[in-house]
């Protein structure tokens, strides 16, 4: 019964969606009459249509990765957006990365990369792993990186370098290909902030986190290029999803105003 309703449901509503909005097990509702039951997103005028139906009548989630360099904006983007009612938003476990069980994994990372890459970039994968698999009750969820960038940016970054073994980026590499084949990461949009290498230096030097005290300029040209390989000329990974690069060099009010300006780009990412 339940399946002759749901066809029925299909056959008086599929007509009403764009072809494009369609895949195999997705429903996207856009029309104007099913407006009341929607939710609007904005603090401004415009209101965001944003659920999406999966067959079983559940609302689809929407996940959006913030990426970008070390210090580029991507917390105070996040902090941002938090203040929008329904969007759940998920900093990365930093303070996990600095106090584990009393030791400082990152510490150690950036103190000597070749002894603790390995064991940094290790609890990176757990954290992160963790972060994405976290059941979420709001509709949508933005994440500061994600598993992806600290394998494709970080892990990437330390052996290219000369700085991690080959036999430890061989066994982060295949933990790294099992998670993924093996467990749902859901993401319907990268938003990337793309800064100056220089740009993340001088943001750096005034958060003045004690462990990044030591980083060089050289090191943040180094992650800036990873980022615009994969993400901007598609030269290195596979990416897992559309990106939206907000170029983000410029002051906070600037920022704020073009986060407001790409809303609902960013909001409307799984239609
Ligand atoms: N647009 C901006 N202009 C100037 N400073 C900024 C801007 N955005 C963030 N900052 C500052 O730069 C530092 C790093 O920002 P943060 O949001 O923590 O970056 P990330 O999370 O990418 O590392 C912080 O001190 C923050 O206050
Ligand atoms: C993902 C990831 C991060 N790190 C380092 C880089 C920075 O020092 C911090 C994260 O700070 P940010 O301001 O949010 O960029 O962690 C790393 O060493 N390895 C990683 O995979």
């Amino acid at each position: 019964m339940v399946v002759n309703l749901l066809k029925g449901f299909c056959r008086a509503v599929l007509p009403l969606y764009p072809r494009k909005a369609l895949s195999t097990n997705v429903l996207v509702r856009r029309t104007p009459s099913l407006g009341k039951h929607l939710i609007g997103l904005s603090r401004s005028s415009t209101s965001v249509n944003h659920r999406k139906l999966v067959r079983n009548g559940e609302e689809k989630k929407s996940v959006i990765w913030i990426e970008g360099n070390i210090a580029s904006g991507k917390t105070t983007c996040l902090e941002y957006f938090s203040k929008t009612s329904d969007i759940e938003v998920l900093t990365e476990p930093v303070s996990k990365w600095r106090n584990v069980q009393g030791c400082n994994p990152l510490g150690l990372m950036y103190q000597d990369p070749s002894r603790w890459g390995l064991t940094h970039q290790t609890y990176v994968q757990l954290t992160m792993l963790d972060r994405h698999v976290l059941p979420t009750a709001s509709p949508i969820r933005m994440m500061e990186r994600s598993i992806y960038s600290a394998k494709y940016i970080f892990v990437e970054n330390l052996y290219k370098s000369g700085k991690m073994p080959e036999v430890d980026f061989a066994v982060l590499s295949e933990w790294f290909e099992w998670i993924i084949k093996n467990i749902a990461i859901p993401v319907d949009l990268i938003v990337y902030l793309q800064t100056s290498p220089q740009t993340c230096y001088k943001r750096l030097k005034q958060r003045c986190r004690e462990e990044e005290k030591v980083i060089p300029l050289e090191y943040l040209e180094s992650i800036h290029n990873l980022y615009e390989d994969w993400l901007i000329h598609h030269k290195s990974f596979e990416v897992p999803a559309p990106v939206l690069v907000i170029p983000a060099d410029h002051d906070l009010k600037k920022m704020l105003h073009q986060y407001e300006e790409n809303r609902e780009k960013i909001l409307m990412a799984h239609c």
